[in-house]
């Protein structure tokens, strides 16, 4: 297929663009390197460095869908600047879906987060939990949920929202390099490293195993599978939402451990307050991707920590 990759110069975007590569599609990416990246495009895509609002400009008709992770995703940030979250997030889907009709281009997959729910009790969590946003980012991933929705009812989109839990992991010299990085895994690898004295355990009072916030991290790599089979599951006049995750939790000193065992170092951390917004437990219920794309994630938090940890060590510092 000939695929538009929006934030394919970011860290999820540009591992699921090298994958869709290697599957044998033909990739351009529309980035405005806000957050991302130039050499986090993989080699062999086209790149247009772009707003999502300029998607008119890239889009024609001999395009067969669009992957669409450009967006803004911190959780803090959201609450301290609602207003990015809308307009980028909300407006600049928008456009991205007028750009899509006015070029006839009726396929898209869509990055959803487990943010759309906010905290809910029940676990794992399925699709039919009622969300519940806690926060702006995850209203505005809601929201586009629903436009997805209505335009797939109105004009025939096929549309597939994948709701990611945790990501991590890296593949072919791709990583994570957020800046400022707020995920518990490279900020765990960056003490590892050296960079810094000590890392953060946020809340040690949460009503779990060990009193640490339980998540769900999933391989970036079996998040990527999952979108290219979303590509050919999606269908004309449907919206379909599946969960992304493991359906296994790991507490923060779980992750804690195996950093630790991966690495040999022993990443000194300080306990702190719990961060503003954050859920005790985020488990997925995985099943409804893996009845409606056959997926299954194969890869387990060591390999997640490892596959991070020597794309640090290789490409980090350069
Ligand atoms: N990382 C996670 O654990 C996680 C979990 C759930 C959902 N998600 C979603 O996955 C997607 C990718 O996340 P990521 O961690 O790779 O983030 P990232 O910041 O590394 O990548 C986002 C990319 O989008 C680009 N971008 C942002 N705003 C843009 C705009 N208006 N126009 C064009 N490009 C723009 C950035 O420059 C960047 O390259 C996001 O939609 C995020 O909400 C991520
Ligand atoms: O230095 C750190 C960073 C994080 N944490 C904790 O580790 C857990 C995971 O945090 P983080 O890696 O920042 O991910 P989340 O806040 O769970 O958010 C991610 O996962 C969500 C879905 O579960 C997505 O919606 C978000 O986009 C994505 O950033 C949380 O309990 C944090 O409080 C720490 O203790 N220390």
């Amino acid at each position: 297929m000939k695929l538009l990759v929006t934030g394919g110069a970011g860290y999820i975007g540009g591992i699921v663009a090298t994958l869709l590569l290697e599957a044998g599609h033909e990739v351009t990416v529309l980035d405005d390197l806000s957050t991302g990246h130039r050499d986090g495009v993989p080699e062999g895509a086209a790149f247009h460095q772009g707003a999502i609002t300029d998607a008119a400009d890239v889009l024609d008709p001999s395009f067969d869908g669009v992957l669409h992770f450009a967006a803004k995703s911190l959780v803090s940030e959201s609450v301290r600047r609602p207003e990015l979250y809308w307009r980028t997030n909300v407006c600049g889907t928008l456009a991205l879906l007028d750009a899509m009709r006015a070029a006839d281009v009726r396929r898209i997959v869509f990055s959803s987060t487990a943010a759309t729910y906010g905290a809910p009790e029940t676990t794992p969590i399925t699709e039919d939990v009622p969300p519940q946003p806690t926060n702006p980012y995850g209203a505005s991933k809601l929201a586009v949920d629903a436009m997805l929705t209505s335009e797939a009812q109105a004009y025939d989109l096929a549309a597939v929202s994948l709701r990611y839990f945790n990501v991590a992991g890296a593949y072919a010299g791709h990583g994570e390099r957020h800046d400022p990085e707020t995920h518990l895994i490279p900020n765990l690898l960056a003490v590892a490293a050296g960079e810094r004295p000590a890392a953060q355990v946020f809340g040690t009072d949460y009503p779990t195993r060990d009193g640490t916030a339980v998540r769900d991290y999933l391989h970036v790599v079996d998040l990527a599978d999952a979108h290219l089979r979303a590509l050919t599951a999606a269908t004309p006049g449907r919206h379909l939402i599946c969960n992304l995750g493991t359906g296994t939790g790991s507490t923060v000193h779980e992750v804690l451990t195996a950093v630790r065992e991966v690495t040999g170092h022993e990443v000194p951390v300080e306990e702190s307050p719990r961060r503003a917004g954050d859920p005790p437990s985020l488990v997925a219920s995985h099943d409804r991707a893996t009845a409606e794309l056959g997926w299954k994630p194969r890869r387990d938090l060591h390999s997640m920590v490892a596959d991070a940890w020597s794309y640090r060590q290789r490409h980090a510092s350069s």
